[in-house]
């Protein structure tokens, strides 16, 4: 399986995370990449290529004008008012007052999120457009033939909703992804998130439409991140009514209860018959995660990557959490040996 890597990753490399009334050092960190990187190489898993450069047309199939602009412009905006540290969020449209976007460079950080923890400096703009181009260059390769390539994205993407930014993520890449094979004529599409968090920002875009079937396995949303969204009675609207599932599951939960909605979410895309499956590739569902509570063990990411592959469908995979630097590596490539038959 070929590799999708860019070194600007590290690009993004902010020193703060907002995290229990502190600023911490981010869990979303280069070495996270480093890492898996290191591994895909000592593992032989396949050729490592960088991104061609699609440029922002196929980003903004998800995402806004004003969104991309602001991400674009944000860092310079924040410097020119003289603010000190990073530019991170602090003020949001509460219930009861107007969603407009402000001109302001505090009121569109706001406007443009949905968290507090993704803070933003110089390189995060660069380095979430090179995501995308890792993430477009795995989907080409797999629509010109390969029978999966394996999007080693950073900064990740579920979370990205078409003009919000959180929980470390910018512009979609999974979502993005969909889009092109779509844009390229595939009828349907099937995305299934596997990060221990709910892919909200995917969850979202594809919310109202029957073309994208979007599924999620998370833990509990009344207990973590991102709260808001990602409950089991949110199938879809409108036209997307039925194409959306959410599969949630309390602290603790290991490997033998998770393969359980693992099925239900393989059967739900056996019989979708999309002609491409992207794979939102978290691993922070791993026992020893230290912001998660799922008790996956390494072994399991064997597992995993089987299943998927007996959906017997050309499959991308887009990097998304995960924060046991440690176990990343192994953890993520037991996934791509999985799928390829090696376990
Ligand atoms: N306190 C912020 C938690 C952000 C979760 C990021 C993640 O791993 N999403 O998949
Ligand atoms: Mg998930
Ligand atoms: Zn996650």
């Amino acid at each position: 399986m070929k590799t999708v890597f860019s070194p600007l990753h590290s690009l993004r490399s902010v020193k703060t995370e907002l995290d229990g009334g502190i600023l911490i050092e981010p869990h979303e960190k280069p070495s996270r990449a480093e890492t898996i990187l290191a591994r895909v190489k000592s593992q032989t898993l396949g050729e490592v290529i960088e991104p061609e450069e699609f440029g922002l047309a196929p980003v903004k199939r998800v995402h806004t004008p004003d969104y991309v602009a602001f991400l674009e412009h944000c860092w310079a905006d924040w410097v020119a008012e003289g603010k000190p540290g990073e530019a991170i969020p602090a003020v949001w449209c509460g219930r009861g007052m107007r969603p407009r976007m402000p001109k302001d460079i505090d009121g569109r950080l706001g406007y443009f999120s949905f968290a507090a923890e993704t803070s933003i400096s110089a390189g995060t703009w660069e380095a979430a457009c090179a995501s995308a181009n890792v993430a477009l260059t795995a989907q080409k390769l797999v629509a010109n033939g390969e029978r999966a390539a394996f999007a080693l994205c950073r900064p990740p993407g579920h979370h990205a909703h078409a003009d919000l930014f959180g929980g470390y993520c910018f512009f979609n890449n999974a979502a993005i992804a969909a889009q092109a094979f779509r844009d390229q004529g595939y009828e349907r599409v099937a995305i299934l998130d596997v990060d221990f968090h709910h892919g909200n920002g995917t969850q979202a875009i594809f919310y109202d439409r029957s073309d994208v079937l979007t599924i999620s396995l998370h833990g509990d949303p009344d207990l973590v991140f991102p709260h808001f969204l990602g409950f089991e009675d949110e199938t879809g609207e409108a036209e997307g009514e039925g194409y959306n599932l959410n599969i949630i599951y309390p602290p603790g939960t290991p490997y033998s209860e998770w393969s359980k909605g693992l099925e239900t979410a393989c059967k739900r895309i056996a019989d979708f018959q999309p002609g491409a499956l992207i794979i939102a590739l978290g691993v922070d569902t791993f026992e020893e995660d230290p912001i998660s509570f799922f008790k996956l063990k390494s072994k399991d990411y064997f597992s995993l990557g089987q299943r998927i592959e007996h959906l017997r469908l050309p499959t991308v995979f887009t990097m998304e959490g995960g924060y046991d630097v440690d176990a990343i590596g192994v953890n993520v490539v037991n996934v791509m040996q999985g799928f390829e038959g090696r376990a």
